[in-house]
């Protein structure tokens, strides 16, 4: 079998389109938030690993930092153990830290290791506890109620928000060549243990690793205007203005408070990008167009 006259040229121009690419991000680290959707396909889930192992051969340091929102999930539910979202975050009590450090600690962390294995990479899995990674503190969330002068404080349990990233250990993965592979779970000095939004995590790491890029993969095309139609190429003002206006909401709101604080915080770029496509992740960093949402200080394309 060899490619015909059309395919070649097709083939010839998408590996040239990659070369700047290639020689641009050389030895620069790229932090991927893997979750959602994405997780729980198969194929997606290997065309993920693929990708990772290409930017690693090619001279990149990717990061990768998962979920498992829909894995602590099934869990819980077969063990009927009731879960409540608060503004987006999984209120945690004791019994559900441990379903929580269990499933991403463990079996949703070993499978990306072992996918990436698979597809001739050399990963590593640590969890925030690990090495000291991350360091957190309990989250304060407030509801302002209509009618109400004062906010109300909600106890949402053992769910934290970084307070310091130790980046050392992750300094001894990467000079060892090896691709880290992250669990959101966080600790205090006093060893408690805290379950911590995997967005959260990704944009703090970014910041601390000063990273090239940003990669948050998710279940939309990007971030969507009023209209529906994804937004690319937005400045940090840009994105202030929808926040304000409330384009974005729910759990987007997050996300993109992450994306913003990352490319604020000296990170080149972040974008927003769709998990639900195969290689989303190599076609964001390889052409031209990229994919998804880039938020960058000045908004360019
Ligand atoms: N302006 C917006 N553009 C895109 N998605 C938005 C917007 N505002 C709110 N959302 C919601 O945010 C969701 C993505 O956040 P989330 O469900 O937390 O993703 P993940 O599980 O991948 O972390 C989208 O599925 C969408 O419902
Ligand atoms: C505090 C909080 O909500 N933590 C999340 C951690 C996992 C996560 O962030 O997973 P996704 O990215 O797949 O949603 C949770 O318990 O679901």
């Amino acid at each position: 079998m060899s490619l015909t006259p059309d395919s070649a040229m097709n083939a010839a121009r998408v590996l040239t389109e990659a070369l700047p690419y290639i020689q641009r991000f050389t030895g620069r680290t790229i932090v991927v938030k893997f979750g959602g959707n994405a997780m729980v396909d198969p194929t997606l889930h290997e065309s993920f690993a693929r990708d990772i192992v290409l930017m690693k051969l090619v001279g990149m340091n990717p990061v990768v930092v998962h979920g498992g929102g829909p894995q602590i999930g099934k869990l819980l539910e077969k063990l009927n153990i009731e879960s409540e979202f608060v503004e987006g975050m999984r209120v945690t009590d004791s019994q559900t830290m441990d379903v929580v450090e269990m499933v991403l600690g463990g079996s949703v962390n070993k499978e990306i290791v072992s996918s990436i294995s698979r597809n001739g990479g050399k990963a590593i899995g640590v969890s925030g506890k690990d090495g000291r990674l991350i360091r957190a503190k309990p989250m304060k969330v407030t509801r302002q109620t209509p009618g109400m002068d004062a906010a109300e404080i909600i106890d949402i349990g053992q769910v934290g928000e970084v307070s310091q990233i130790d980046r050392e250990i992750l300094d001894v993965i990467l000079d060892s060549n090896f691709i880290p592979v992250i669990a959101p779970v966080g600790s205090d000095d006093e060893g408690n243990t805290f379950n911590i939004n995997a967005d959260l995590v990704a944009g703090k790491i970014a910041q601390v690793m000063q990273a090239e890029k940003l990669m948050l993969l998710t279940n939309v095309e990007g971030l969507l205007d009023a209209t529906g139609s994804v937004l690319t190429g937005l400045s940090t003002e840009k994105v202030d203005e929808l926040i304000a206006d409330g384009t974005v909401h729910g759990g987007m709101l997050p996300k993109i408070g992450c994306a913003l604080d990352a490319v604020k915080s000296g990170v080149a770029s972040a974008h927003i990008v769709d998990g639900r496509v195969p290689h989303a992740v190599l076609l964001e960093i390889f052409t031209d167009e990229g994919m998804g949402t880039k938020i960058t200080p000045r908004g360019e394309d």
